[in-house]
């Protein structure tokens, strides 16, 4: 499509931009509370908020406080959190045992969300990270971060989320063969119904950061995540990835991060036309806030600016930690 524009002063742009009542008629992108998916921190304990000194607003909670949490998300119209958790030292292994625990704190917080708060959707993380003595999000040996037993083991963890209830398993490992182990193992143990959000376009990149800190990951990793995350140079490979993936039966895609990587969002909605998700990660959001508390941003205009950027690149919805904050205004409205 190639918009038409006859000479001026036949043609002046500004007419349409007059008034907001003409600016809403010719608006060509909507963002809507039904668009966001809200990333949270659970830890252990009772009645426990702590801030993450990286993230200002952003709180890790005890799966109590996270339920109460949740429950306001979804009074406010947010339809699906995100669950991270902050594992203590203690439970981190080799082997990461841990990940496939049926009552680890991330199972335990889908139970209580399906038990008090069954209409909002609750989506997993599909990686060995937060349960890895090494940091990395599959098995290592010899230094390797070896492919096919992490598979094993990532098809442990989905199973163990999908009978906790989960209803969008979220795979952000980036080894290779996983989607398809996953969905037939859900389709053999009568979990046909869950739907699998594919981290495809996963770049290996700086931005992940302060979510390293949230999840207590930063200390453990040893080098750099760059044999299984994308290189931020390719987009051809980021379509080979999530036609893979949707072969593999993923029923959603994600592309992370976020705001530099439009340009893949874009791609993916225009070449394949399936549900496209973006993950504005915790880099972006402390790079934003961190502007917004100096005083150099105004943080409702950056943060409205910058969640319909990523509707106007073609995602169907945005993984933010700024959901609720967008939400309230949006319902404002
Ligand atoms: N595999 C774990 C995972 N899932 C989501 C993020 C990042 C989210 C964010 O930065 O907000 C990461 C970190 C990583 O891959 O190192």
């Amino acid at each position: 499509m190639r918009p038409t524009v006859a000479p001026f002063p036949t043609t002046r742009l500004r007419r349409t931009r007059r008034t907001a009542a003409l600016r809403a008629l010719t608006s060509e992108t909507t963002l809507s509370v039904g668009d966001l998916i809200w990333p949270i921190f659970v830890r252990a304990g009772e009645g426990v908020e702590e801030p993450v000194p990286s993230m200002p607003g952003v709180m890790r909670r005890s799966v109590d406080l996270s339920v109460a949490a949740v429950k306001e998300a979804a009074a406010l119209g947010i339809p699906a959190v995100c669950i991270f958790p902050y594992t203590d030292v203690s439970l981190k292994t080799e082997l990461c045992e841990e990940a496939w625990n049926p009552d680890n704190l991330s199972n335990r917080l889908i139970r209580a969300i399906k038990a008090d708060v069954p209409e909002i959707a609750v989506m997993t993380d599909i990686a060995l990270d937060p349960y890895n003595s090494n940091g990395h999000d599959g098995i290592v040996r010899d230094g390797v971060i070896v492919n096919d037993e992490t598979v094993e083991a990532l098809v442990k963890m989905a199973l163990a989320q999908a009978e906790a209830g989960a209803d969008i398993l979220g795979p952000s490992d980036m080894m290779d063969g996983r989607i398809g182990a996953i969905r037939k193992a859900l389709e053999e143990n009568g979990h046909q119904d869950v739907t699998i959000m594919s981290y495809s376009a996963k770049y290996a990149s700086a931005f992940y950061g302060p979510f390293r800190d949230a999840v207590g990951a930063s200390g453990a990793l040893t080098g750099d995540k760059k044999t299984y995350q994308m290189d931020p140079a390719n987009s051809d490979e980021a379509v080979r990835l999530i036609e893979r993936d949707l072969m593999e039966g993923a029923d959603m895609v994600m592309v992370k991060p976020g705001m530099p990587y439009l340009d893949i969002c874009r791609r993916v909605k225009t070449e394949f036309g399936v549900p496209t998700y973006a993950y504005q990660v915790s880099g972006e959001y402390a790079m934003l806030m961190a502007a917004i508390q100096n005083g150099w941003l105004d943080h409702d205009k950056v943060m409205m600016e910058s969640l319909m950027a990523f509707k106007r690149a073609g995602c169907d919805g945005i993984l933010t930690y700024f959901a609720p904050a967008a939400a309230k205004i949006l319902n404002a409205r």
